[in-house]
């Protein structure tokens, strides 16, 4: 079991997938971090091939090279059966992410699955169901929610109410895809994989929506979106773009909208969004969406014409360890709560997970895209 002892908890991962994802976790893990709430140890990495295991072990750990190795196996069931791993990572394909994570359920493991969590509302409602039963911990890896930014952003709209009140919220995630190379088996272009915008991207920008507009209410607390409306443009039987406003009514203040957009056309500007309040605004910016740097506070409305500008401005930028991306915060969150006995995280519970799931499904309905995975 983790490390339950008074100093600062120590968990031990098994990590699934040598791809891009798993490639930059396990790297921010074993990158010092002297000031850690918690301990990480990678005690098994399972792929698809011991070849394929063993290159991935030296060119991550290479420039850490004093942390412990894991155990490589050629498959993921060493790491479900491994008595040393605490927590799986599935870093898998969207589409194997039930199946990896009901495996790890039944091996008694703990799980934090990268996002989308699974295909569709049904396949997560499965997964939840297991984990409950079994009584382990299991989180979907929306990373993003874990960083300092949105605790800052609280600050300055909830407690200093810096913008007034919060009216409309503008998000883009623009990440351009080389389409036409990717090979067809390729997850971002195989539908059977669950290829598309929305569920690879767009995600955020609807968890981030959710966040501002939602009054920081997750799960069954958060207010009731009055009204989704969206246009998904499908090519190959994917979502290569995306547009998705939500209308609030119920939240604190009532009518407020944000239009949420995704695309593998091109790539986003560095001021992702914009948060609109009734005296003032926030512009949130960074590498992507998904790493955002920081936002700039802009307190004061625009002039109008012959108006002086009263504006003033402030900046928050996130500090991080030099050369890493951020999902340490995530992954000290699981540790935390597990060494704590805890099923679930306060941040991203797993009924939050289930709303964003089924918010989706309803925008993929109307949008007429399906994957196989509907069908069953
Ligand atoms: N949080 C974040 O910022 C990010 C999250 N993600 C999420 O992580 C997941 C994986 O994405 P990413 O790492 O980019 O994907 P990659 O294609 O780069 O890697 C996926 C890995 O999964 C394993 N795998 C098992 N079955 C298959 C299959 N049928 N096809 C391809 N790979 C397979 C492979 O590892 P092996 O052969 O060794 O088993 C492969 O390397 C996705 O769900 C994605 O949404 C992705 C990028 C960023
Ligand atoms: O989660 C993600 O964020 C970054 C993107 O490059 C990637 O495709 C996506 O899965």
């Amino acid at each position: 079991m983790a490390d339950t002892g008074k100093s600062s908890p120590h968990v031990r991962w098994g990590v699934l997938g040598t791809g891009w994802i798993s490639t930059m976790f396990t790297s921010d893990l074993l990158a010092a971090r002297p000031d850690a709430p918690a301990r990480h140890t990678i005690a098994a990495l399972g792929s698809s091939s011991l070849e394929k295991g063993n290159a991935f072990v030296d060119k991550v750990w290479a420039k850490t090279p004093d942390q412990p190795r894991p155990q490589v196996y050629a498959d993921y069931r060493g790491v479900y059966d491994d008595p040393n791993v605490d927590v799986v990572y599935v870093g898998t394909p969207h589409s194997l992410h039930k199946q990896n994570c009901l495996d790890a359920i039944a091996a008694g493991k703990h799980v934090l699955c990268e996002k989308p969590f699974t295909i569709n509302a049904k396949e997560a409602q499965e997964v939840v169901d297991a984990a409950r039963k079994k009584g382990v911990f299991i989180m979907e890896a929306v990373w993003t929610r874990f960083f300092p930014l949105f605790k800052a952003l609280y600050e300055e709209i909830h407690v200093k109410k810096s913008i007034g009140n919060v009216q409309r919220f503008f998000i883009d995630f623009g990440n351009k895809m080389p389409l036409d190379t990717l090979p067809a088996n390729s997850r971002l272009k195989d539908p059977a994989l669950g290829a598309g915008a929305l569920l690879d991207i767009g995600v955020y920008s609807l968890t981030y929506a959710s966040i501002i507009l939602g009054d920081f209410k997750v799960g069954k607390e958060h207010p009731k979106i009055e009204r989704v409306t969206s246009s998904l443009d499908i090519v190959n039987g994917m979502d290569e773009a995306n547009v998705v406003v939500l209308d609030y009514a119920a939240a604190a203040g009532g009518n407020k909208t944000a239009v949420c957009t995704s695309t593998f056309r091109t790539r986003g500007a560095q001021e992702f969004a914009r948060i609109e309040g009734s005296t003032g605004s926030i512009v949130l910016f960074g590498l992507v969406v998904s790493v955002p740097g920081g936002f700039r506070v802009i307190e004061g409305l625009q002039p109008g014409m012959g108006e002086a500008d009263t504006r003033s401005e402030r900046v928050f930028n996130i500090e991080k360890p030099e050369g890493t991306l951020g999902f340490f915060w995530e992954a000290d969150a699981v540790a935390e709560d597990i060494a704590n006995g805890r099923t679930e995280n306060a941040t991203m519970p797993l009924d939050e997970t289930l709303r964003m799931m089924k918010l989706m499904d309803g925008i993929r309905q109307a949008g007429g895209l399906s994957y196989p995975q509907d069908q069953q």
